[in-house]
């Protein structure tokens, strides 16, 4: 299948990952022994719709990108990415966030923060299309396809890091695994793991999230996007995005 995506009149190709890309991550090893490396998603990476908003993208320290990530397990398990955190920008205390909005089909958004090596929170959201969900600094996370749609997310994030697989990898996954049915199984192999929170997404005014408006068009009001490079200005929006009050049910399964 021609995996090409059309952007800005270009044709771009994709980065992809591959199940041997993050073996160290699956929950079900029995799966793995015999499963073939089959790409689980598609990253196309570094978008601009024209020269004129690269430019813009760039001055400002930013990447838009989208990831596909097709319905599939990984055995007893749906499929996912292979998790990461981001580092921490100076001495701050802060870690690079990053915002996503489902384009098409569901999400599950798995955010975990970690404080000397033990879990202390873990946030799952559950994105429909044309939701944002703001990663907050010093959360990890795994988005996971529970569905059997495709599911195509966009990001905004930094230009200025790379992720950190370690952590994920060390753990054998995330705090949880998300099982085939909606499932969720502790990871022994964590340092503790707190109960999880069910959140709703950030659809927030604000930082310039509107309802049916797709964020790709924040590039014309770029500085909205301020709190991706200098996350010590926006505490507010910390508090808010992780609020109690976002909480919602656990799905019935
Ligand atoms: O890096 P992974 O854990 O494989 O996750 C995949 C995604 O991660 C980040 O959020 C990047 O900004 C995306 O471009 C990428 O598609």
């Amino acid at each position: 299948m021609d995996r090409t995506l059309e952007f800005g009149g270009k044709q771009i190709e994709p980065d992809v990952r591959r199940l041997s890309d993050m073996r160290e991550v699956i929950y079900d090893i029995d799966w793995l022994k015999s499963a073939p490396d089959e790409i689980l998603y598609y990253m196309y990476r570094d978008l601009a719709m024209s020269r004129q908003d690269r430019s813009i993208i760039l001055d400002h320290g930013l990447r838009y990108d989208i990831t596909v990530i097709p319905p599939g397990r990984l055995g007893s398990e749906y499929v996912k990415t292979a998790g990461h955190y981001h580092p921490e920008i100076g001495n701050t205390g802060m870690t690079y966030p990053e915002v996503y909005e489902v384009l098409h089909g569901t999400a599950h958004y798995l955010l975990q923060r970690c404080d000397e090596g033990r879990i202390v929170d873990v946030v799952l959201i559950e994105a429909h299309e044309g939701d944002k969900v703001i990663i907050p600094p010093n959360y990890g996370h795994v988005t996971i396809n529970p569905s059997n749609k495709e599911l195509k997310m966009a990001n905004w994030v930094s230009r200025n890091f790379s992720s950190i697989y370690e952590p994920y990898k060390k753990c054998g996954g995330a705090a949880y695994f998300e099982l085939a049915g909606g499932k969720m199984v502790r990871n022994g192999r964590c340092d503790h793991q707190p109960d999880l929170r069910y959140l709703k997404p950030s659809n927030i005014g604000k930082v310039g999230f509107a309802k049916g408006r797709e964020m790709y068009g924040l590039v014309r009001d770029i500085e909205k996007l301020g709190y991706l490079n200098s996350p010590g200005e926006y505490q507010w929006l910390w508090d808010e995005v992780l609020s109690d009050k976002n909480r919602v049910n656990a799905p019935i399964l």
